[in-house]
């Protein structure tokens, strides 16, 4: 796993989105190969995505042959509400790039069988090939996607009762009634975030400190579900210094040393392409 720390929340998600376009552009996807990414909601991706626009508005970047599946989606909640993930999307994110909307999966939480729903979810991004990279946010309670204290490190796509702190930290989205907050939710699973090629999660603010702390310092556990991420074989966590306000000293002095250190062999290897000498870029410690 990798841990890169930003000054902030802006830094962050400049940081995430030029890396993404790079995968992007890297994998070359075209109608017949699309890049399949996995994308979140929540406040925290919106530095991300405003960056990835920039990119794509400036002709750096383009959306055309991505496929993309979000993580969540409350049940019950109209597609149309405004707190709805299906209307977060359009409005922070894909209604600004050239993504195909028929390239867009978002779980419908008012399907008549939900479970369905998930089932067919899955089916979808197998019949895909499988999420080449999957971004995710994180809650307070540590959980990614809706994935709460207690997930099975095995779940795949369901329905999820939502933690009652969860439902406290989402009422700011419903004019801060609570009894607004949906109760419930559909989520991809632990495992099926696990079975993305890459995974990348963006942690940000002094509220989220405990969680990250917990997910990186301690064990795999199921009451912080971002901490199976540490069975990931390409995992990379980028954060605001906020964040790393309950991690030891040594721990974000090793990362920032990794970072340094991958630097140098980057700019090495980038020298020796330029001569000629290699023509394979650097492997990332993951
Ligand atoms: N289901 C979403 C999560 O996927 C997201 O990571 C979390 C964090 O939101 P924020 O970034 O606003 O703190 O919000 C919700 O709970």
């Amino acid at each position: 796993m990798r841990l890169i720390i930003r000054d902030n929340a802006t830094a962050v998600g400049e940081y995430i989105g030029n890396y993404v376009a790079k995968r992007i552009r890297d994998f070359a996807p075209t109608a017949e190969k699309p890049f399949v990414i996995g994308l979140p909601t929540g406040s925290s991706p919106i530095p991300t995505y405003k960056h990835l626009i920039k990119l794509v508005k400036a002709g750096a970047l383009s959306f055309k042959h991505v496929v993309s599946f979000n993580m969540d989606e409350y049940v019950g909640l109209a597609e149309d509400h405004p707190e709805s993930y299906h209307t977060f999307m359009f409005r922070e994110f894909f209604s600004h790039i050239d993504i195909p909307p028929e390239q867009v999966n978002i779980l419908n939480g008012n399907a008549p069988d939900l479970i369905a729903e998930c089932n067919a979810y899955e089916a979808k991004i197998k019949k895909y090939g499988g999420i080449e990279l999957f971004l995710g946010g994180i809650g307070e309670d540590g959980h990614i996607a809706f994935n709460e204290p207690g997930s099975s490190l095995a779940s795949r796509t369901r329905i999820k009762t939502l933690a009652y702190d969860t439902i406290l930290a989402n009422a700011r989205f419903f004019n801060n009634d609570i009894a607004a907050v949906p109760r419930m939710a559909l989520t991809v699973g632990v495992a099926t975030v696990l079975d993305a090629r890459e995974v990348v999660v963006v942690v940000s603010g002094q509220r989220k400190a405990l969680a990250l702390r917990k997910a990186i310092e301690d064990g795999v556990n199921h009451m912080w579900t971002l901490s199976a991420l540490q069975l990931h074989p390409w995992a990379l966590i980028v954060v605001d210094e906020d964040a790393t306000a309950e991690l030891h000293v040594k721990t974000v002095k090793y990362f920032k040393s990794i970072e340094r250190v991958q630097d140098e062999v980057e700019a090495m290897h980038e020298k020796f392409k330029k001569e000629g000498n290699v023509d394979q870029p650097g492997t990332m410690d993951a």
